[in-house]
């Protein structure tokens, strides 16, 4: 995907279209290697989903609606295509449970797969409507940063706080939360960012600090028990969040870890900042209480890269999402524009 036409660094793309196979980044080898997983069809596009090949709301829906062209590109010659691209939608709905763009992209890409009566028009539409989400989820990406700004109206450099990784390897490009961080940094008005290592799975470590650091944007890499200390410091003005998943009311399903800081933010009156597309908005949930949570292995917890961290077996409780209420919350942000102090009737103003 070339970079926008804004000629602003998008940074790392997770994903690489060639048309008959998606090439994927593979995130569980950041920061110390860089190695590309070549998909073929929408079953191997699936699995790295679920193993976190790639990982984020927006890349995870980004490479299933790939998955789903894939499926037709390599469906030829059968007399069951259409059979066998429902199969991969559903096989790509069962990947991961939480993010909400996941789900968003396969409905979008199975009402063009419907569209179509013959194979060759539906290996041409699904590709071209990959792309277009592809593109459109960047065009959403830099649109956010400009109305992040808008609401910190920043007089001055600010210092931010954000969680986990949501960067350009969690979205099509740019990113969200780690988009607004690169606007403010371009406009100069960055004094620092602090970057959860974000446990078990690292992706503040081993994935934000690389990209910042890759992009000559300065972090400040802190592990997760030292964000109170950092917002008790006053260096700190905004926490600055992604999301998998928000619900009708503004609540806000996102990375573990990420409903603790909005405690500690209100605490210390630090401004608690959301930053998804509205692909990532559900208004069929009515509150965070109904999203599904994953859980994974307790191996994501017990051991890092192999290396025990606990005793072998130790019962582990690993939810890898939780849910942050909408009280909490002083801005959701999206392509569309912003919600205040988010409730129903302020979701419903922008999504309804
Ligand atoms: C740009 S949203 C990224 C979002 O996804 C992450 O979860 P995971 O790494 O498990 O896919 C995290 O919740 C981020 O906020």
């Amino acid at each position: 995907m070339a970079n926008s036409s804004d000629q602003r660094s998008l940074g790392t793309q997770p994903v690489r279209w060639h048309g008959d196979s998606l090439e994927l980044l593979d995130q569980r080898l950041l920061p110390t290697e860089e190695h590309w997983i070549t998909a073929e069809g929408a079953s191997a596009v699936a699995q790295c989903i679920t193993d976190m090949v790639v990982r984020g709301a927006p890349a995870i829906g980004i490479s299933a609606a790939y998955g789903v062209a894939l499926a037709a590109r390599h469906a030829g010659g059968s007399e069951n295509w259409q059979v066998e691209v429902r199969q991969s939608i559903e096989q790509l709905a069962k990947s991961r449970p939480t993010a909400v763009n996941l789900f968003w992209a396969l409905q979008r890409m199975e009402k063009v797969f419907l569209a179509c009566s013959e194979l060759d028009e539906a290996v041409e539409r699904l590709a071209a409507e990959a792309v277009l989400i592809h593109k459109e989820d960047i065009a959403a990406n830099l649109a956010m940063a400009d109305h992040a700004l808008d609401v910190m109206s920043p007089q001055q450099a600010i210092g931010v706080l954000t969680h986990c990784n949501t960067g350009a390897l969690a979205t099509g490009g740019y990113g969200t939360a780690l988009g607004v961080i690169r606007r403010l940094h371009e406009r100069n008005l960055l004094k620092k960012v602090y970057a959860d290592e974000t446990r078990p799975w690292l992706q503040g470590s081993r994935l934000t600090a690389w990209e910042l650091s890759r992009d000559e944007i300065p972090v400040t890499l802190n592990a997760d028990g030292a964000a109170a200390a950092i917002l008790a410091s006053g260096k700190v003005n905004w926490v600055v969040v992604g999301a998998d998943r928000i619900t009708a009311n503004g609540d806000v399903a996102n990375k573990i870890g990420t409903y603790s800081l909005a405690v500690l933010a209100r605490h210390h009156n630090v401004g608690f900042m959301v930053v998804a597309p509205s692909s990532t908005v559900d208004m069929t949930l009515l509150e965070g209480a109904q999203i599904p949570i994953e859980e994974r292995e307790g191996t994501e917890i017990r051991e890092i890269r192999g290396i025990p961290l606990a005793p072998a077996g130790v019962e582990v409780f690993n939810p890898v999402f939780d849910v942050t209420p909408a009280n909490l919350i002083d801005a959701i942000v999206t392509e569309k524009g912003a919600v205040l102090k988010p409730d129903l009737a302020g979701m419903k103003a922008l999504f309804a």
